[in-house]
């Protein structure tokens, strides 16, 4: 294929990319990191038409929008992904000194002592640095569940070293100068190669954002924004496989219903805020008295359930005093000052043929009884006997 056809073809792409991005981007301007990548790709359009145009611009011209652009264009792609990982921003300065001092050097060889090789290099080795740089802050970033982070990785890991390699490609066999075709296949290598990782890339920035946007909606389907513990739905459906698990591994599992004592008092003297400020207070306490396993739930108002995998009575019963103990003993701190707060808890364990329900409901009913029965207590009650 002809050389401006590829130059014209990465443009459309680049366009095509560019505007999708920027729709994406303006629908959806919470994902972080996506401003920065859409900029980075209109930056590949531009330089693809400083491509397409260089025979009629002067060549330093031309070396300055090329060079400019493009690095420019691979820098902000990165500072996306360090936005997108959620890492600080680094500073500007480092990478403008960068790729100042890259297309100075360009310039250099080609004004004062021009030599195509050492651009070619120059070009390849600056993009090179940041695709890897991209790599690497995509496959170092936290440890969620983000896989399309690893395939874009991959690409661009891939990409980078291929720019850094790709000055040895005209120096391997009997590639001279002079050998106008061959090198000018190998460009158009050279091009088809960027066309295939820009669209890859392409596709996996718009994975990243969509893999975003979807971890985002399961967060608000499922989490209580109050206190950021599992809403009633999502710690039923928690509950019901932690239930199949149990009864298939014949493992113990307990169930605990909490529900804040007076908690209409310490709302009508603290206001509706200094109530939810004691409700996340006593999410933070339970935290601190739970394992890693255990789920924890707002059923509603202030009423709460966790299950416990792996614990027996004593077990559970051992952790429900802990909880009731720790919250009798730090009272809240709210705008209104200091709050004071106790919680009833029902405790049961689930046994064979047991679902969600019917555990929820047992463990409610020993909560009203630890309420009958005076309040900041627990109460036990079994399964009744099939
Ligand atoms: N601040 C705040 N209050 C809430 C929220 N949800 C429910 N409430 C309040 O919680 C209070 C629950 O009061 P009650 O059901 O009478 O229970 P209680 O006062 O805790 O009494 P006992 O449970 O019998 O000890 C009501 O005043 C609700 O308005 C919430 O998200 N934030």
């Amino acid at each position: 294929m002809h050389s401006p056809t590829l130059f014209i073809l990465s443009a459309v792409l680049m366009a095509l990319v560019s505007t999708v991005l920027c729709a994406v981007w303006h629908f959806n301007k919470q994902i972080p990191g996506l401003r920065l990548w859409t900029l980075s790709y209109s930056l590949g359009f531009l330089a693809c038409l400083s491509l397409l145009v260089r025979d009629y611009l002067p060549e330093p011209l031309s070396v300055l929008l090329t060079q400019g652009t493009m690095l420019w264009g691979a820098c902000l792609y990165l500072l996306g992904c360090i936005a997108h990982t959620g890492k600080r921003l680094v500073s500007l300065r480092h990478a403008t000194v960068f790729i100042a001092a890259l297309i100075g050097l360009n310039l250099y060889f080609t004004v004062v002592h021009p030599d195509l090789q050492m651009r070619f290099v120059l070009a390849g080795l600056g993009n090179g640095i940041f695709f890897l740089l991209t790599a690497r802050t995509l496959a170092s970033g936290e440890r969620q569940q983000v896989p399309m982070r690893y395939l874009v990785a991959l690409v661009a890991g891939l990409h980078g070293v291929f720019l850094l390699l790709r000055p040895l490609l005209f120096k391997l066999g009997p590639v001279q100068p002079t050998d106008v075709e061959l090198v000018a296949l190998l460009s158009q290598f050279v091009l088809l190669e960027f066309i295939v990782a820009l669209v890859f890339m392409a596709f996996g920035t718009l994975m990243l954002a969509n893999e975003f946007i979807t971890n985002e909606l399961r967060h608000l389907a499922e989490v209580d924004p109050l206190t950021s513990v599992f809403n009633r739905r999502a710690f039923l459906m928690s509950l019901d496989k932690a239930i199949h698990q149990a009864q298939r591994t014949e493992a113990s599992l307990a169930v605990l219903v909490i529900d804040l004592d007076y908690f209409k008092k310490i709302n009508d003297t603290c206001g509706h805020q200094g109530g939810d400020e004691v409700l996340r207070h006593f999410v933070q306490i339970s935290a601190q008295c739970l394992r890693q396993q255990d789920v924890m739930g707002r059923l509603g108002g202030e009423e709460f359930a966790i299950f416990l995998p792996g614990s027996d009575g004593a077990g559970a019963r051992t952790v429900a005093e802990r909880l009731r103990a720790a919250v009798a003993a730090r009272p809240a701190a709210t705008h209104q000052g200091s709050v004071a707060l106790t919680v009833s808890i029902g405790l049961t364990l689930c046994g064979r043929g047991d679902s969600s329900d019917a555990a929820l409901r047992r463990a409610d009913q020993a909560m009203y009884q630890a309420k009958e029965h005076g309040r900041n207590r627990v109460e036990f009650m079994a399964q009744a006997p099939a």
